[in-house]
């Protein structure tokens, strides 16, 4: 790409970084920035890579149905390569201001250098169909009727798989009325933002930029018809993140950190630092080990683990799935302040490295073990911890707006398998506690099978005398919304977290 404009190296690594995504499974938040700084985009080419690459992550199912109404070949029977050009392309078209014309030569050339001229001469006709009409008009040809179908509608208008849509609605016990205003939400929420010349923030750091940010009318205040809350979950999705540092307790505190790295104190988290716009990069307060990255709800669910009232001994505490670390960290540094130590299991040899490198200098021993092997090894005495975190497999689903690919990637399928681990993690996690001490049980799903209905069986079932306790109070006073109890159930429209799930239970003997 040497001698290319950098809008179209930009566009070149957006491109790329979709084809290691379908090719390899890869990671777009890891992928991106190792391709922006081979091809020394920077500043501004490196926000609009960011811009395209992640926003056609999220957008992929609806794109997918735009171009499989604007094309005369099944999807499937395309060319994976020609259909991950098409997906840029029609990204660029509907979601963003590039000029139609830029969007449709340079997504032709792109096809035509990948795939040959006959290739191209089928992108072009493909796009052209696209430019005929905007995203408005594309959502309603190619979404259901939100009478008829109001999860479809909602699935295609925000961009998310009908599965994971249900599920929202279910944990929000807020399921869309049969006929809304669901088509003017949805447009204003996907409205046109980058050009080339105006993308994402110059500054934006690559896994920060996304789609086009959530519409204001769609936020909770506003919200009150049924329905509502959903769009919003599901537009707080396809929002752009702000990054949230954690400051490593008895290191420095937030307000020091905030003014060292030009962010701001975070609103709930006594650690939380904000860095609005920003890109954490190569903060020197990162790699001196003062703080990592990490959202503001894994830190409310580790202190709140922390806080929970406890009688007796409070120095032998356990995280039973630790990879890669950051609750590990800052549950060690806060044992360290009571003079204790916290065991870390981690199942994944190169996670259980990571979990090492992040609990570097705290009082933590790290095993690369698995988590269900409580009372069978040493280091792991049943009935031998004050305090255990299970933050167990799952989903992901409360973490999609940083993970851009990830909801197309997951599947439903996926959900019995997780469920039954989080069940046999969670029997170990009883039996790792003592009596009277504190098991919490987290995720970062606000799926009901991994959550709630979790919680209720394993409380049902007993396998240690086991009482739920009331997390509220535990996250702190601050925090809105917070349910009925005696779990909690964060948003990152409600709270800016991500949607951390946590049940606080007390083995009662
Ligand atoms: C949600 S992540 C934990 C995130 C971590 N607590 C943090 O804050 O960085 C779940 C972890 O559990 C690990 N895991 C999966 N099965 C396990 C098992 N049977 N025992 C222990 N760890 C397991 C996964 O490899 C993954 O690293």
């Amino acid at each position: 790409m040497a001698g290319a404009k950098p809008t179209d190296r930009a566009r070149r690594a957006a491109y790329e970084v979709l084809r290691q995504v379908h090719e390899q499974d890869a990671y777009a938040n890891l992928a991106l920035p190792k391709l922006l700084a081979d091809w020394s985009l920077a500043g501004r080419d490196a926000a609009f890579a960011t811009e395209l690459c992640y926003g056609t992550l999220r957008a992929t199912g609806t794109l997918d149905a735009v171009l499989a109404a604007g094309s005369n070949r099944p999807l499937a029977k395309m060319d994976d390569t020609v259909r991950d050009a098409l997906r840029l392309g029609a990204y660029q078209l509907l979601y963003t201001r590039v000029p139609a014309h830029a969007a449709v030569s340079t997504t032709v050339g792109l096809v035509r250098s990948t795939a040959g001229a006959g290739s191209a001469s089928f992108a072009n006709a493909v796009l052209r169909r696209v430019a005929g009409a905007e995203l408005a008009t594309w959502l309603d040809r190619i979404a259901p009727d939100a009478g008829a179908d109001p999860i479809g509608a909602l699935a295609v208008r925000y961009a998310h798989p009908e599965w994971i849509v249900r599920a929202f609605a279910a944990a929000l016990d807020d399921v869309p009325p049969p006929a809304d205003a669901t088509r003017d939400a949805a447009q204003d929420d996907a409205g046109r933002s980058a050009t080339e010349d105006d993308a994402a923030p110059a500054d934006a750091a690559p896994d920060e930029a996304g789609t086009p940010g959530a519409d204001p009318a769609a936020t909770p205040a506003a919200a009150g018809a049924a329905g509502a809350e959903l769009r919003a979950a599901l537009a707080a999705d396809n929002d752009r993140p702000v990054v949230h540092l954690a400051a490593r307790p008895g290191a420095i505190d937030a307000a020091e950190l905030a003014r060292r790295v030009g962010g701001e104190p975070g609103r709930y988290s006594p650690y939380a630092v904000y860095l609005p716009g920003g890109a954490p990069g190569e903060l020197p307060e990162l790699r001196d080990g003062l703080a990592r990255v990490q959202d503001e709800g894994s830190q409310l669910v580790a202190t709140a683990l922390a806080a929970a009232p406890l009688d007796g001994t409070d120095t032998s505490w356990l995280d039973l799935c630790a990879g890669p670390g950051g609750k590990a960290a800052l549950l060690g540094a806060l044992v360290a302040g009571r003079g204790g130590r916290l065991t870390a299991v981690e199942a994944a040899e190169h996670r259980a490295a990571l979990v090492r490198a992040a609990v570097a200098g705290l009082p933590v021993t790290v095993l690369h073990a698995d988590g269900r092997a409580v009372g069978e090894r040493p280091e792991l005495p049943a009935g031998g911890f004050d305090r255990v975190l299970l933050d167990a497999p799952c989903t992901g689903l409360g973490a999609l707006r940083r993970r851009p690919e990830a909801r197309w990637r997951r599947s439903e399928t996926d959900l019995a398998d997780l469920v039954e681990l989080q069940r046999e993690l969670l029997v170990a996690a009883c039996r790792a506690v003592r009596p009277g001490g504190v098991l919490g049980y987290v995720t970062c799903s606000p799926h009901l099978a991994e959550t709630r209905e979790q919680v209720r069986a394993l409380l049902a079932d007993q396998p240690v005398p086991l009482s739920a306790v009331d997390a509220r109070p535990a996250l702190g006073t601050d925090l809105p919304q917070l349910g009925d109890g005696p779990t909690v159930q964060l948003w990152p429209h409600r709270h800016g977290t991500d949607a951390m799930f946590l049940a606080l239970l007390r083995r009662i003997a």
